[in-house]
């Protein structure tokens, strides 16, 4: 599915907060979101998951502008993994995933046989057919926040929206879940904080900085040096591991600012 925003405002407590963004998203794209703490991503993503509403501009999907739809209307089209997503602790994995299946159940007829094949396929799919009947809160953070992706899966949506995916994933997970990304043919708008992951799995990334995109393009055209330096304030440099993949090495932290009077 095709998602366009155009000149995008979302503002809170007075203040702006996404800053006027444009960006195309084409069909079966994965674009990786990155900026530092603070830089709108979240709110981007809500607005694009029709939870925000825009203090101006538009979010389409296929060039419909999806103001005014309903949240099962949405969620028809798109799923959204938050960062943190609560859920209701008295609920077993498996519930949790099956919620995925409510923009498609009628609401006075349990689940169908499609819904039950869906969800154990996206159980599988993340590695949790096993952990299906335990309760949520003896799950590990890791193991939660992959059921919050099966449940995203068996929406089968066009469209994944994700914050921070990876924030409670071990590596091999990690590398699992953007291997699943990029894989899937549906459109996947991520924001990372891993800039490697990012550089590897993403076709595109769109740099953000106060609310606005100040990059946008190949991961080697977006993460350059210099550009790491400006935004996110660090020393890093780019270059290629054995098997041929983007790396981003980070030395540590750089002056935001040249410090006057320093060589
Ligand atoms: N509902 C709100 N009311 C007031 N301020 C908000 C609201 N939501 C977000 N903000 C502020 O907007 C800015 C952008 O927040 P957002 O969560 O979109 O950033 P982010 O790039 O996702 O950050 P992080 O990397 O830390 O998750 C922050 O300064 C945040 O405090």
């Amino acid at each position: 599915m095709r998602i366009t925003i155009e000149n995008l405002r979302w503002a809170a407590a007075g203040r702006d907060i996404v800053r006027g963004v444009d960006l195309e998203i084409g069909s079966g794209e994965t674009v990786g979101l990155l900026g530092p703490n603070g830089s709108g991503k979240s709110s981007l993503l809500r607005c694009v998951a029709g939870m925000r509403t825009p203090s101006a501009g538009a979010v389409r999907y296929e060039g419909q502008d999806i103001r005014g739809w309903s949240a099962r209307r949405i969620a028809r089209h798109t799923a959204f993994v938050a960062q943190a997503a609560e859920t209701e602790s008295d609920l077993r994995l498996g519930d949790v995933v099956s919620l995925g299946r409510t923009p498609f159940r009628d609401r006075w007829r349990g689940p169908s046989r499609t819904d039950h094949a869906v969800v154990e396929a996206a159980l599988a799919r993340l590695g949790l057919t096993h952990l299906r009947d335990r309760d949520w809160k003896t799950l590990s953070g890791g193991e939660r926040q992959r059921a919050h992706i099966a449940r995203a899966l068996a929406q089968q949506p066009r469209c994944i929206l994700l914050d921070e995916p990876t924030n409670h994933l071990d590596v091999r997970h990690r590398f699992e879940l953007m291997d699943l990304l990029a894989g899937t043919d549906q459109t996947v708008l991520v924001a990372l904080h891993d800039l490697s992951l990012a550089a590897r799995y993403c076709d595109r990334l769109v740099l953000m900085e106060r609310g606005a995109p100040v990059a946008s393009g190949t991961p080697r055209d977006v993460l350059t040096p210099e550009r790491l330096r400006d935004v996110f304030g660090i020393d890093a440099e780019t270059g290629r591991d054995g098997r041929g993949n983007l790396t981003v090495t980070c030395y540590g932290s750089a002056p935001l600012h040249p410090v006057a009077g320093s060589a």
